[in-house]
């Protein structure tokens, strides 16, 4: 197998189209970059992260199929990449079927991972794999029909199509639900009225495993991990991770398996995050993101290859080297407020906490619980670098800026 690779802007460029611009695909498109492809950056909003380093930006209603099918028909991408899950997967199913585009890491990946039924009822009852007990349900009636029916208090709603957190809640008992579903109406990613029960899972840690398809030499995928990556979440949306994550051998062999099985049958090349609870040796698969994922912005400090960087290579048909450089951590930098045109104060302050880069996406809107940017930092072992990139980030400081 031999891949080659053309001159962007040139007729035999290797173009690339991402769908979804945001900061996970900001460093895919660096990544592509680097290696000469041309790409095309999509998004619903104009100037979105990637959009500002990408050849082109495109912005479109990517859950609309007939808008998303005229522009990968005018563009003629090679590829496309999927990065966030609000896309109209059929129309991508139709267009791969019909050879017009090839989809990352496949069409079907992309639509059993758009929401949640799809990807649980695949792993649960297809594979057979530890899940937390779920209910879907599409009204309050059903939501609470199916708490007292079995999975009890205290459990977790989530609207079936949302992503980092939106429209997710907990609920302790009956005085929640009625708010936890009114909170999931008004989150999710496009209007759905349907959403997910899951029962709480008490685990100890939970982990993301970044899992890579990719080309060996004789044109066979072949399966590669990177090192487990610990995070904390908070409001169902991750504020810090940090990697390697210790475990207990039997744990980490369980993930494995587990991270093996979702993405052998999703299919396809390129980098998966497979969400993972833990507990002791005992190991419940959550979900898997078919491309990069938040927590492994981690690896733009700790490994040789970012995630993002593994995911270019990996759908290039190019090999991959997922192995650790050094142990370090990511902390969240939110807007904190509701605003255009943010400035940052303190980043000076935040890069001499030792061993500490950053990235600002450069998102043109604010808002107080918006991801704006990551502070990382690497050290001699995770527990110190998880101390200086909370550190750095609380040093970093967005604020509306002042007429002077
Ligand atoms: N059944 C559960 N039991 C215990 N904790 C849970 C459960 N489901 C979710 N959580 C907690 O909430 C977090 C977010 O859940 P989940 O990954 O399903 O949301 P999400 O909106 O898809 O987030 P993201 O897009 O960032 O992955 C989990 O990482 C975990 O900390
Ligand atoms: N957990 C999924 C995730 O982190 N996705 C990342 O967030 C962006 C959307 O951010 P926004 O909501 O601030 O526009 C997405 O484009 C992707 O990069
Ligand atoms: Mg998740």
């Amino acid at each position: 197998m031999s891949t080659t690779l053309g001159t962007p802007l040139s007729p035999h460029a290797t173009k690339v189209m991402l769908l979804g611009a945001g900061e996970l695909g900001k460093e895919v498109l660096i990544a592509l970059q680097r290696l000469g492809v041309e790409t095309v950056a999509v998004d619903r909003y104009d100037n979105a992260p990637g959009q500002q380093v990408a050849h082109h930006a495109r912005t479109i209603t990517m859950s609309d199929p007939a808008q998303l099918k005229a522009l990968i028909e005018a563009e003629k991408p090679a590829m496309v990449v999927p990065e966030i899950e609000a896309i109209a997967t059929p129309m991508l199913e139709e267009l791969e079927a019909a050879g017009v585009v090839r989809v990352i890491p496949t069409a079907r990946a992309t639509r059993l991972t758009m929401d949640r039924e799809g990807i649980r009822r695949l792993a649960a009852e297809t594979l057979g794999l530890p899940t937390s007990p779920y209910k879907f349900c599409d009204s309050l009636a059903e939501l609470q029909a199916a708490i007292d029916g079995g999975i009890g208090y205290p459990n977790i709603v989530k609207p079936v199509m949302s992503s980092s957190g939106k429209g997710q809640s907990k609920i302790d008992g009956p005085s929640d639900v009625q708010k936890a579903w009114d909170y999931a109406m008004a989150g999710g990613r496009v209007s759905h009225g349907r959403v997910i029960v899951e029962g709480f899972i008490d685990f100890e840690y939970e982990i993301t495993l970044l899992t890579v398809r990719a080309l060996d030499e004789t044109g066979h995928v072949q399966t590669q991990f990177c090192e487990p990556i610990g995070h904390v979440q908070k409001g169902g949306d991750y504020v810090e991770s940090w990697q390697p994550c210790r475990m207990a051998p039997a744990a980490l062999q369980r993930a494995r398996e587990i991270a093996k099985a979702v993405t052998d049958n999703l299919g396809g090349q390129g980098l998966f995050g497979v969400e993972l609870f833990v507990k002791g040796d005992e190991v419940w698969f959550s979900e898997v993101s078919p491309r990069p994922h938040d927590t492994g912005l981690v690896t733009l400090t700790t490994q040789w290859q970012s995630e993002f960087e593994l995911h270019a290579r990996a759908i290039l048909g190019l090999p991959v080297d997922t192995s650790l450089k050094t142990p370090g951590a990511s902390a969240v930098v939110y807007g904190g407020v509701d605003a255009l045109g943010v400035v940052f104060d303190g980043v000076d302050e935040a890069l001499r906490v030792p061993g500490t880069d950053i990235r600002l996406f450069g998102k043109p809107e604010s808002f107080v619980k918006r991801r704006m940017g990551v502070l990382l930092a690497r050290a001699g072992d995770v527990e110190e670098a998880r101390v200086n990139a909370k550190k750095a980030a609380a040093l970093v400081r967005p604020r509306v800026p002042t007429e002077d």
